[in-house]
Parts: structure tokens; sequence; C-alpha cells
């Protein structure tokens, strides 16, 4: 099974509601979304949302990356010669995670195919469904403790607010959801590095003193500042996650050496693919710390890549792979379904995938 042919698209998808971080405000996800065309007549979908806020990746720079310079490299390869694609994908240029990770998926979609396997049972097989939680935009308290009811009303049993504004203003959102939705809702917050770290010392011990019952706070300080990280993971009894400090693989190697966070959000879309993906489950796994499967504001192509990831791994015991949910259409034919909180990994080989409407083509390299 060759590599023939690459074609380079991309998809704009409304959204429901504004997605509101400390980092940006989303009214469509945009998706560049290629095809690998193999001489079998093969066709492994991956997809790479720009999110320039996290990885530094835009809409041209990831077209640019997989035209110019990644995917000459791939054609004529075969697909079984694993070790040779995630080189060459992997050293072709620094930086790009978006793009790399983009073409890495289409190439696990057809090892998928080639073996007659579903992606979450070739990479391991652990579990076909699992729950994801779903994700409050960061807005006033009365408006997210309205949102988060309409979350529950949904079936999610697992919530994650945006936070990482006003340290006070985040205060009162916590306590007007958790006043909102009761004790049995599980809630995690992502501050997506918005504070500093004794100021987020400060406000999760509020949290712990006003019994808010916070499951894990993902990314409280910048996601260069290890140290602060550190220093907020060993001044608090609540759980933290590293997100945006948890980048590639070296990244989660200094994490986990240092004892900085205690867990890693693991997204396709700063690990560069599934295959660094792999080895950051298996580097924290060996450390005995769980992790969460995230995801960038994509679509449903990318949430079953990473789902398939995530029904693979055992020390994958978390799940926020919500985007595709977050979408007011869905153009993407075959792969994940949604059953309220729970995401079902479909047995069609490789992602499953049948069909891509409203592709807008872009470029072809051959
Ligand atoms: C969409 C997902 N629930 C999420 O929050 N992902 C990121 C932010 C992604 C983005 O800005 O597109 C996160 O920080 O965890
Ligand atoms: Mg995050």
């Amino acid at each position: 099974m060759k590599i023939i042919k690459i074609e380079i698209g991309k998809v704009k998808i409304p959204l429901k509601k504004p997605f509101i971080t400390a980092l940006r405000h989303v009214d469509f996800a945009e998706d560049i979304i290629i095809k690998i065309i193999t001489d079998t007549g093969n066709v492994g979908y991956g997809n790479a949302p720009p999110t320039a806020v996290i990885t530094g990746d835009s809409q041209d720079s990831i077209i640019s990356a997989i035209q110019n310079v990644i995917a000459p490299q791939l054609i004529g390869l075969d697909i079984w010669e694993t070790e040779e694609i995630f080189q060459r994908i992997d050293k072709s240029m620094l930086h790009n995670s978006s793009a790399k990770a983009c073409l890495d998926i289409a190439v696990y979609d057809l090892l998928g195919q080639m073996c007659n396997l579903p992606l979450y049972k070739l990479l391991g097989g652990y579990r076909h469904s699992f729950k994801s939680d779903l994700t409050i935009s960061l807005r006033e308290p009365s408006i997210m403790a309205q949102d988060a009811r309409e979350a529950v009303n949904n079936g999610y049993t697992d919530l994650k607010l945006k936070v990482g504004g006003n340290a006070k203003l985040d205060f009162e959102r916590v306590k007007a959801i958790r006043e909102a939705v009761g004790d049995k809702i599980n809630i995690r917050l992502d501050a997506n590095q918005g504070w500093k770290p004794k100021e987020a010392v400060r406000l999760i011990r509020q949290f712990e003193d006003k019994g808010l019952n916070i499951e894990l706070i993902e990314q409280p300080v910048i996601a260069h500042d290890m140290s602060g990280l550190k220093f907020v993971t060993d001044n608090v009894d609540t759980l933290i996650m590293a997100d945006e400090a948890a980048f590639g693989t070296y990244e989660v190697f200094q994490l986990l050496s240092n004892r900085a966070c205690d867990l890693i959000n693991i997204k396709l879309m700063k690990a560069g693919g599934i295959h660094n993906a792999l080895k950051i489950a298996d580097m924290a796994s060996t450390c005995g710390v769980e992790c969460m499967m995230g995801c960038m504001l994509e679509s449903k192509l990318g949430i079953t890549a990473s789902a398939s990831l995530a029904g693979a791994k055992s020390i994958i015991t978390r799940a926020d792979l919500d985007a595709a949910d977050l979408l007011a259409e869905d153009p993407i034919k075959g792969g994940i379904s949604y059953n309220k909180n729970t995401i079902l990994l479909n047995e069609q080989a490789g992602l499953g995938i049948s069909e891509i409407q409203n592709w807008q083509f872009i470029t072809e390299i051959k």
C-alpha cells in the first residue's frame, strides 16, 4: 500500500455557542483536512485545527508545512514502513506539531485499514466506550451556571469550566456553578495559563476551604513556567494537570522527571500525532501518572483519532473530547458517536470515515 497522492482541503463549521477561554474567543471551527491516497485506492484522513495561541500553528502555516515540506517526503513510501514515515514527519522541520499530527493521523487510518482493524484495537483495544466531559466557556457567573445546568440536562456528568480570568470572579464562577448543578456532578477547571503561581495557590485553597469539590485544575500558570507549575502542585491538595506545558515528548519527560504536575493532558495537536502521543502515554504510565485525552476545537475526524488512543490505553483515565459536540453541524460521515456523555468508538477499519461533506479542496502533492 504505497502513498501516491496527498490532497489538502479545509472545512469551516459553526459552533452551537461561542467558545471562550482565557486565551481566545471562537465562533467557527476551522479544520485543515487531508486525504492520503494509496496505489490500492485506499484513503486515509487526517485533520489539523489551527490553534495559533497554543501550538503556534495558523491555517496558512499548516497548509504550507504539509504542502512544501512534509508531504513531498512521504510520497512513494509504503504504509507499513512506519519507522521511516514517522522519522520523516518528525525530522522534516522543527515545531509545526499540528501539520505533523494531520499526516500522522491519516497514516494511522491507513494502517488500520491495512490490518482491517479499528484504530483503537490496533493501538491497544482497552475499551470501546468511555465518558467525556463538556466544556463551559468563560463568561459571567450567571451565564456559565445556566450553560452548566443545560449540559447536565443533556446528560453530561463531568463539566470542565473555563476559568483563568479575574481570580475573584473565577471564584464566583465556580461557586455559582457548583450551586447550580449540585454535588453529584464532577467539576474540573481549566485556567488556560491565566493565573500567577501564588494567586493560583490562594484561589485553589479557597476552593478547597469552601468545599467546592474540584476534581482537578488544568494549566493554572503560563506554559513555560515549570517551576511555577510545580509550586502550585506542591502547595495544594487538588490535582494539578499540565496541558499547554505538556506539549511534546521532551516537555512531558521534564514534567514527569521533576514531578511538576499530578496529571498530563495529551493532545495529538501538541504531540505531533499518535506516534508521539503513544510515547507520552507510556512515559506517564512508567511514572504512574494518569492522563486525560484532550482536544482542540476540531471536527469529529480529529476527535475519532484522539478517542481511538483513549480507547487503547489504560493510563488514559479521563477524556475531554467534547469538541465535535460543541459544533452545530457534523460534516464528517463515520467515526465516533456521542450518546449523551458517552463516546462510542466504531468498529470499522481505521478511523471508519467514509466522507467529508463541504470539504473545500486547496491543493495536492504527488
Ligand atoms: C475543546 C476542549 N474541551 C478544550 O478546551 N481544549 C483546549 C483549548 C482548545 C482551543 O482553544 O481550541 C484546552 O485548553 O484544553
Ligand atoms: Mg486545557
